[in-house]
């Protein structure tokens, strides 16, 4: 049977035999389990057909007289189950109830076959703890995504969902002390609840440490909210304090802190999980042994209280190295927040590919696995799906296999297409954590011949020209078919600005194959009209990236950055060279697309780069002190009319009264003049482009002598 169950069980083997999909069941089970989550799931799976002389469904815990016989195959483990699918009847026997709803998770699987296969599951988590925290900067999830989520994790066995996404007011600074508002408090209370169904263990994250005060009014202002929360039905709690500073940070107050709420709310309430803390070092490269921070945290917090650890960096797989480190200074498991695939650093990216390289020999070393995840939530769920299968059986984790199966999961229907969607947006591009995926994999050395044979030799290695060429085609095939899929449109929406770039640089691709052809054959006519079109689709994907996910940190949509971009843009110059070589044409061979070109006759300003982030343009600093000779001018020409929005200088000093001229010059061909205004008590100046389309603007020496300034800043924005 090619069947998996998610995720992968500790111990699986089937009969090679099957049962027809019975009608309609009886449940036997102990009265008391009616409102169970295990004994609601069921309910469900036979929505109606639950009848007295239905086949048989055993559903029990260790310790009921119902399953007693069965007592030596239910596993002695937390969240433990034994499944049993026989002729005649199914056993579903938890270790607890949480075992149960897990047994009854994976006879659920096991139904979205034609037949039942009969098989006998023993199975149980490595980790206690295995889920998601939402934890990103950024727009927090919606409503409906979490609520989605919660069923997610059910389904994958997760456990966990911490709640604490920076941007929310009232998880952090400034209003972590205030209660939430009627609304978002009836929709926690929604999140709870569905946790519940599901077995999840909600936590709720305060993130106090950037104002938090040392004073019992801001003790008990947490423990207040703490209250709030709780009668919402929160009992789980958690306190933050990543990425603060000042007072906040000490060591020995947040241990007070957490230990008084653990001695006065956690164990007073009784029904309360154990705290989770993170600390301020939260990672190695941070973290200062001699300074005693880590370890005054490991010998005066309460035992029972969790401390999270995000491994040798922010951003970085965890492995046994990393877990010998820091749980003797914890004196305490590490509870890991793995940082991926949160993407809050490089949101102009989406991590789709594989979870990997992550220690298969650590299931002993950590007392919790929690995925940081995207500000999307639906593309979260490939990582997140595979993530439950590590943490649940990490020495039995394969990572292909489980990223195949998590794409399945996600898109039954087009699974082929996403596959392809996702093997070419799963690297994160540069960035300054220095975290970096895999991308393209399979096609990584088809890229690599053609663009080795054609830069170096002028030849097309045809075998790889024929891979990337099919290759291209189904990129275009895949975006399209998901564009318009009628499943999923949760995810599809989330992915639709990635996805229109990926069709965009599936048809690059194709052109930039059709250039390399046409030049190492000679079809010079055929050339310039195919070049052309790879120019037309190279000024596309600048618009997409300059239209979509116009954030301030990263803004735009990158798609297959790692190897496809990068070979077509390769391909794209070096055919342009080789053509104008042969023809003796000067075609522009730049493959970025720049619609903004910089002139000037001030030789110091003349070569400096000028660069495009979403829709703002910038010109590069020097740092040298600029010799600005009488009538110098620096020229910002536009490939074509565009709406400007302000246009910020700053060239070391405000006082260019009668020394310098910025102009624009509108689509009408006519020049005027902006006013040029203070924007700050330093040296930045500001003025307004106006309503106009701006051809080009230029900032001119119009004082008769040469003018020594610096060149701080030169940028502007596009409406
Ligand atoms: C524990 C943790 O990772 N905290 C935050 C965090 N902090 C950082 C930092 O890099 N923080 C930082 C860097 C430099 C100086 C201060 C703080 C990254 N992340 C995550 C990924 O961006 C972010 O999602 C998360 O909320």
């Amino acid at each position: 049977q090619n069947f998996q169950i998610q995720p992968t069980p500790q111990q699986y083997v089937t009969l090679q035999d099957s049962l027809e999909i019975p009608l309609q069941v009886s449940l036997i089970t102990d009265k008391s389990y009616e409102n169970l989550p295990a004994v609601s799931l069921v309910e469900n799976l036979w929505k109606g057909q639950i009848k007295e002389n239905g086949f048989p469904i055993y559903l029990g815990i260790q310790g009921d007289k119902l399953v007693k016989k069965y007592k030596k195959n239910i596993p002695n483990k937390s969240e433990g189950y034994y499944l049993s699918i026989e002729k005649d009847k199914i056993i579903v026997a938890g270790a607890d109830e949480q075992g149960l709803f897990y047994g009854i998770q994976t006879l659920a699987q096991l139904l979205t076959l034609p037949k039942l296969p009969l098989v006998q599951v023993t199975d149980y988590p490595d980790l206690p703890y295995r889920g998601v925290v939402e934890g990103f900067y950024g727009t927090p999830w919606s409503q409906d995504a979490r609520l989605r989520q919660l069923e997610f994790y059910g389904k994958n066995k997760l456990n966990v969902y911490l709640y604490g996404p920076k941007d929310d007011p009232y998880h952090s600074t400034p209003n972590w002390r205030k209660p939430y508002p009627p609304q978002e408090a009836a929709q926690l209370k929604a999140l709870v609840d569905k946790a519940k169904e599901n077995e999840v263990i909600f936590y709720w994250a305060i993130h106090p440490g950037q104002d938090i005060r040392w004073n019992t009014e801001d003790r008990d202002a947490l423990m207040k909210k703490f209250e709030s929360m709780y009668e919402l039905g929160v009992r789980a709690f958690a306190v933050f304090f990543d990425d603060i500073s000042g007072e906040g940070t000490k060591a020995e107050k947040q241990a007070e802190l957490l230990n008084y709420l653990d001695d006065n709310f956690v164990k007073v309430k009784g029904d309360v999980a154990p705290l989770v803390m993170c600390p301020t070092e939260y990672n190695k490269s941070w973290s200062d042994v001699k300074g005693g921070y880590l370890t005054t945290l490991g010998d005066k917090l309460n035992k029972g209280i969790q401390i999270m650890w995000t491994g040798d960096r922010v951003i970085a797989c965890i492995d046994k190295p990393s877990m010998e480190f820091i749980n003797p200074l914890l004196k305490r498991k590490a509870y890991i927040w793995w940082n991926f695939p949160v993407s809050d650093y490089v949101r102009d990216h989406l991590l789709m590919g594989p979870v990997y390289g992550n220690g298969l020999d650590i299931k002993d070393d950590m007392a919790a696995f929690v995925s940081n995840p995207m500000e999307r939530a639906e593309a979260s769920k490939i990582a997140l799906y595979s993530i439950a299968d590590y943490a649940w059986n990490l020495e039995s984790y394969d990572s292909d296999n489980s990223w195949k199966r998590a794409i399945q999961d996600l898109m039954p229907q087009h699974a082929k297409y996403l596959e392809t969607f996702a093997a070419h947006n799963s690297d994160l591009g540069e960035n300054g954590h220095g975290f970096r995926r895999d991308e393209s994999v399979a096609l990584q050395p088809a890229l690599k011949a053609l663009q080795e044979s054609y830069t170096k030799e002028g030849k097309i290695d045809e075998k790889a020209y024929l891979e990337v060429s099919d290759a291209c085609q189904q990129i275009i095939l895949s975006a399209d078919m998901l564009m318009a899929s009628k499943t999923n449109r949760p995810l599809i929406e989330e992915i639709k600005p990635w996805l229109i770039q990926f069709k965009l640089v599936g048809e690059y691709g194709q052109q930039v194959l059709q250039m390399i052809q046409e030049q190492a054959t000679g079809k010079t006519e055929d050339f310039k009209e195919t070049y052309a079109h790879a120019q037309a689709l190279q000024v596309q994907m600048g618009e997409v990236d300059a239209t979509y996910n116009q954030n301030p940190y990263q803004p735009g949509v990158k798609s297959g950055s790692k190897c496809l971009m990068p070979t077509f843009n390769s391909l794209f110059e070096a055919s342009t060279i080789r053509y104008n070589q042969q023809q003796g044409t000067q075609l522009d061979t730049r493959a970025e697309y720049q619609p903004y070109t910089l002139n000037s006759d001030v030789s110091q300003l003349a070569l400096l780069p000028v660069r495009r982030k979403g829709r703002t343009g910038a010109v590069s600093s020097s740092n040298e002190v600029i010799l600005w000779q009488s009538n110098g001018q620096l020229t910002l020409a536009m490939d074509y009319p565009r709406t400007l929005g302000n246009i910020v200088l700053d060239l070391g000093t405000l006082d260019i009264e009668g020394k310098f001229v910025l102009e624009v010059q509108t689509a009408d061909g006519n020049w005027k003049t902006l006013e040029l205004k203070p924007a700050n008590n330093k040296t930045l100046l500001v003025a307004q482009a106006g309503s106009e389309q701006v051809v080009q603007f230029r900032l001119k020496n119009t004082s008769g002598t040469l003018q020594k300034v610096y060149f701080k800043r030169c940028s502007f924005n596009e409406l």
